[in-house]
């Protein structure tokens, strides 16, 4: 892999496994074997300084698992991560910010805690001062820094835990479904804010996300995951101009208000396999209104020749798009 001069996350071939075996006194006794579930399974991306790389997918296709091992909560078991800022300045914003923030704290120490963190011998009036800057930056009122989070609502709640984050002077944030338990109308003022943001202070996002409506205006680059792997990647115009991936397309398909009403909209069946026995050859097989022999047999591998623009499957690479 060439590093790109931007680059400030390279992500490559990586792996995460988490064994999920019985106990082994119920292993002993029932003669099970020991049971290996795939969460990241040989993924890879780039990331480029100032950008935002969406990853989008079901429930328990791995983002968050990768979320988790970019910020170093998880070890990999296989393949790398390189970081190329500072450490010290990666930050993670979290879907349920209730859950993130103690609740009985009031907010202004909740935002002044990476800050002192991070500057221990800064005098406290710089720190208040600062908070005061952080509340407006995100919107709220200095007086807020008074209350406690129950007091504000989920919006406003997310706003916080922004602010918080900033505190710790970030260059690079993991954005975890920071959007997904708002209503739509705060859901845009919050993703909004999160883009000013990022243009002001220059900020790289990984951004998590089931919903590709959500990160169409948020992303330069989309991944789209399915079961461990990344079957698509894009940049995000092209993604939605031209999706190559079926799995794509269903959910694509899936978005209501999508301006142009694709002629070929069919809904999304079959359940998610289980990472811990997925199908033989391509996982989205048994899913796939396109596969045929050769997708149950061989596992279609990443096509690319050039970074973050690829797809992985046998249909999309002969060009076939007609339903079997
Ligand atoms: N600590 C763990 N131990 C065992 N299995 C795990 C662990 N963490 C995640 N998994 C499994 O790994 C797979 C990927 O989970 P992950 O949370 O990364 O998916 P996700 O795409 O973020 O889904 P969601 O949006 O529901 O969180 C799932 O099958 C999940 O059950």
């Amino acid at each position: 892999m060439t590093l790109r001069p931007n680059a400030i996350l390279e992500v490559d071939a990586l792996e995460r496994r988490f064994d999920v075996s019985a106990p082994w006194l119920n292993r002993l006794i029932e003669r099970k074997p020991r049971k290996t579930l795939r969460a990241v399974d040989g993924v890879d991306f780039t990331i480029q300084r100032g950008q935002t790389l969406a990853l989008v997918g079901e429930s328990g296709c791995g983002k968050s698992t990768i979320a988790k091992l970019v910020t170093g909560l998880h070890a990999p078991s296989g393949g790398s991560i390189r970081f190329h800022g500072d450490r010290d300045r990666l930050q993670m914003i979290f879907q349920d910010p209730f859950a993130s923030l103690n609740p009985r704290w009031r907010v202004a120490r909740i935002i002044a805690e990476p800050l002192r963190t991070l500057r221990p011998d800064t005098p406290e009036a710089e720190v208040s001062t600062r908070v005061d800057e952080l509340l407006r930056t995100v919107g709220l009122a200095p007086a807020d820094g008074l209350k406690f989070p129950h007091e504000f609502s989920g919006g406003q709640r997310q706003r916080i835990s922004i602010a918080r984050a900033l505190a710790g002077e970030p260059e690079f944030l993991v954005c975890d479904e920071p959007t997904s338990a708002l209503d739509v109308s705060v859901q845009a003022q919050v993703l909004n804010l999160m883009k000013r943001l990022q243009k002001e202070m220059d900020l790289t996002y990984l951004f998590i996300s089931h919903d590709l409506s959500v990160v169409r205006h948020m992303a330069d680059v989309i991944a789209v995951m399915y079961l461990g792997r990344i079957v698509e990647i894009q940049p995000t115009a092209d993604l939605f101009a031209n999706p190559l991936h079926p799995y794509t397309r269903l959910l694509l398909d899936t978005i209501p208000d999508l301006e142009a009403p694709r002629r070929d909209r069919s809904p999304m069946g079959g359940e998610v396999p289980s990472p811990v026995s997925p199908p033989s050859g391509c996982s989205f097989h048994p899913r796939c209104p396109l596969a045929f022999e050769r997708c149950k047999a061989e596992r279609p591998q990443r096509s690319a020749k050039v970074h973050n623009r690829r797809v992985a499957c046998f249909a999309a690479e002969e060009g076939r798009t007609d339903v079997q």
